[in-house]
């Protein structure tokens, strides 16, 4: 689904990566790690085609980034469900209104899409918080909707930056099983975290690879995390 061959990024100093080969096959579940600044959410970015690489080549779904328009970018990226690190959410819109605002851009808000709507907000276990707007959103409550936004159009791909950064130990359950339950569907998922229990407790639940990214590269870590 998606590839990176030699791929290198910089934000114009020196690179931050160089020379990462990685493959996410359909249905696989990854999680990305490393230090505050190692360049999880870039990584994440190049997945998504937010960034383009400096260097290397990208293939999202089989088609060179590079190669592909504006317009090809927009088409993929309904097929990438992005649960961003600050959830980026539109303050003066309630819950239900942001998780469906992919819907409205897209021109598919039918109403067989909207009952999906409240099949979803149910899922994340936000019926009752529906006409909240963000503000008032508690940390997990923030993150459920960001997950719900980000399925709603069905996508193949989950990407998830720090999707249990500000919540306690049994939100960030709650919602690894949310994602665990996803890949279950065949979708395939990768969380950037730097919650090391957060991966040792997904082990019993998926088989996950973990990928570690120190020294401008990405390793695949070894059993002892
Ligand atoms: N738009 C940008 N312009 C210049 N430098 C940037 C930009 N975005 C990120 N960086 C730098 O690139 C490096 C990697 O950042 P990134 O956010 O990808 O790391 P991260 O591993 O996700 O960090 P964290 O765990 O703190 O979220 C950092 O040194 C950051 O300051």
């Amino acid at each position: 689904m998606i590839e990176f061959e030699k791929v290198a990024y910089s934000y114009g100093g020196g690179d931050l990566f160089s020379e990462i080969d990685l493959t996410l096959p359909r249905g696989s579940f990854h999680f990305l790690t490393g230090p505050s600044g190692a360049g999880k959410t870039t990584l994440l970015k190049l997945c998504y085609g937010a960034l383009r690489p400096t260097g290397g080549l990208v293939r999202l779904f089989g088609q060179n980034l590079d190669e592909i328009d504006r317009d090809g970018i927009a088409s993929m990226r309904r097929q990438i469900g992005v649960v961003h690190q600050d959830c980026q959410f539109l303050d003066h819109l309630d819950v239900a209104e942001n998780v469906a605002l992919p819907l409205s851009v897209s021109g598919q808000d039918t109403s067989d899409a909207l009952e999906n709507l409240s099949e979803l907000l149910t899922w994340v276990g936000l019926t009752e918080r529906a006409s909240a707007l963000p503000p008032e959103l508690s940390g997990g409550e923030r993150q459920r909707a960001a997950l719900a936004r980000a399925v709603i159009l069905s996508p193949d791909v989950i990407l998830a930056d720090e999707p249990t950064g500000n919540v306690d130990w049994e939100m960030s359950q709650r919602l690894l099983r949310l994602l665990v339950e996803l890949n279950r569907m065949g979708k395939t998922v990768m969380i950037a975290t730097h919650d090391l229990a957060l991966i040792r407790a997904a082990k019993s639940q998926v088989q996950a690879r973990v990928l570690r990214i120190s020294n401008r590269s990405v390793q695949l870590a070894g059993a002892d995390l």
